[in-house]
């Protein structure tokens, strides 16, 4: 492919990212697959090139408001082309001429666009800071309030690449062999500073390059997923609920923590979700899982099995405002449900989860937001109508995970941690229930 054609071939991809809800990992895989003559080189600037538009979304908007030109993912990319790639409005002209493949010829109104960005960057400051963050209007207001000073520098961490985490599955190899074997096909791939099992690759790349993601070996995890799935610290033999459980991301290391031994159900509303999960499970040699599809989270079976589990782990539906930084058009899709309906949610889910949890058994809560109503007063809350419960501090808890800064929650954040943030909270229901409850 020339750059015309590549150019044109992201405007195609972005265009279909902005057409639909679904997230942008979904959309490109799909695009690639219904195009398989476009090679390994030519994905991998196209996808540099897409999140590079996806992460100026806001600022690129604000530059074609001002301009007076109408919003589209030609026009974000023709300013991008100027604003953050600093080409001249001639060189831009060159690769839109119409030619085979190539995007088709400025029309007058780009000509003016191009002209009238001419000398500029991405910044400029009348930009409010919403813009200039790329933050939602939802969610200024909340994540100031958590961030406090630091709310800028945790904004701008968002809008960084994140590297590539990988969790190596001790069933079926070491971290060590896995690290050789990345090393010998020539990839900088090093241990993860706070997760004992993780791999880090400094960036994006073809995960055909990764054999061992067929075989099982590793999985992809987010080094603060595999923190999560760590303090629930799930022991062989025990039995075990991930409430939560999706396509199993967590129920994964949670099986291998378990060495295979034990019992572990993987719940969830979601019936394609579980189906990946139990085809993951399969894959990695993970045989002491099954999956359950709950009708609600006060599903019958909830009540059946009261305090029948020594842990359980709740990863609540949430904002996903962690994940901004690995999904960047994720910021841009205001929670589904609208977010004081997922607090309620989050609320009901935690009360029914505990009800799972025997008597000295640990109860984790945990989401992937930055926002403290999906977090802390959540479990705050459910201290207050729960008073069996009490919080294990992190040392406690995982007193083998070194690195932590010693405190009541897991806390993580990409500017402080270098990880997507995540939230964990770890409760421990009191040996024999007090006289009053
Ligand atoms: C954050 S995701 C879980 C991610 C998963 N644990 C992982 O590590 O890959 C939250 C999950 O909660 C599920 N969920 C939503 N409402 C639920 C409910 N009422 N009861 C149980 N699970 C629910 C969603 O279907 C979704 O899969």
């Amino acid at each position: 492919m020339n750059s015309a054609a590549r150019l044109q071939a992201t405007l195609d991809l972005l265009t279909d990212v902005e057409r639909t809800a679904r997230p942008v990992d979904a959309v490109t895989s799909s695009f690639f697959r219904s195009r398989r003559f476009i090679d390994e080189q030519d994905r991998g600037a196209m996808l540099e090139l897409l999140y590079a538009l996806l992460r100026h979304q806001a600022r690129l908007g604000w530059w074609l408001a001002r301009l007076g030109h109408a919003d589209s993912p030609r026009a974000q990319l023709l300013a991008w082309l100027i604003l953050g790639q600093g080409r001249s409005p001639s060189n831009v002209a060159r690769q839109f001429d119409g030619a085979k493949f190539a995007p088709a010829p400025l029309s007058d109104a780009e000509r003016a666009l191009l002209a009238g960005l001419r000398n500029h960057t991405i910044e400029h400051p009348e930009m409010p800071d919403a813009v200039r963050l790329e933050c939602p209007d939802w969610a200024m207001a909340p994540l100031r309030q958590r961030f406090g000073g630091a709310f800028a520098k945790e904004m701008a961490a968002t809008l960084t690449p994140p590297p590539l985490d990988l969790r190596v599955n001790p069933i079926r190899a070491s971290r060590a062999e896995v690290l050789k074997g990345l090393h010998k096909l020539g990839l900088e791939a090093e241990a993860t500073a706070l997760s004992p099992n993780g791999i880090r690759l400094p960036e994006r790349l073809s995960l055909a390059r990764l054999p061992g993601l067929k075989t099982g070996e590793i999985e992809i995890q987010d080094e603060g997923s595999q923190l999560v799935a760590l303090l629930v610290d799930a022991q062989p033999g025990e039995r075990v609920v991930d409430f939560c459980a999706g396509a199993g991301g967590k129920t994964l290391a949670l099986a291998a923590q378990m060495n295979n031994r034990g019992h572990l159900v993987a719940c969830d509303v979601n019936e394609s979700r579980l189906k990946r999960c139990a085809e993951r499970l399969r894959k990695a040699g993970l045989h002491n899982a099954e999956t359950r599809l709950l009708a609600s989270e006060t599903d019958k079976w909830v009540k059946r099995r009261k305090g029948g589990f020594d842990r359980v782990l709740v990863d609540a539906p949430c904002s996903g405002t962690g994940t901004w930084r690995r999904n960047p058009d994720a910021r841009w899709r205001a929670p589904e449900l609208g977010l004081e309906a997922l607090i309620a949610l989050q609320s009901r889910i935690l009360a029914s989860a505990a009800r799972l949890v025997k008597p000295g058994g640990r109860l984790v809560y945990a989401t992937c937001s930055l926002l403290p109503e999906e977090n802390e007063a959540q479990v705050a809350a459910f201290l207050a109508a729960n008073p069996a419960f009490r919080v294990v501090p992190l040392a406690e808890a995982a007193p083998n995970l070194t690195g932590l800064t010693p405190a009541e929650y897991l806390s993580l954040t990409p500017a402080r941690h270098d990880t997507d943030g995540f939230f964990a909270a770890v409760l421990q229901r009191a040996d024999q229930a007090p006289e009053s409850a």
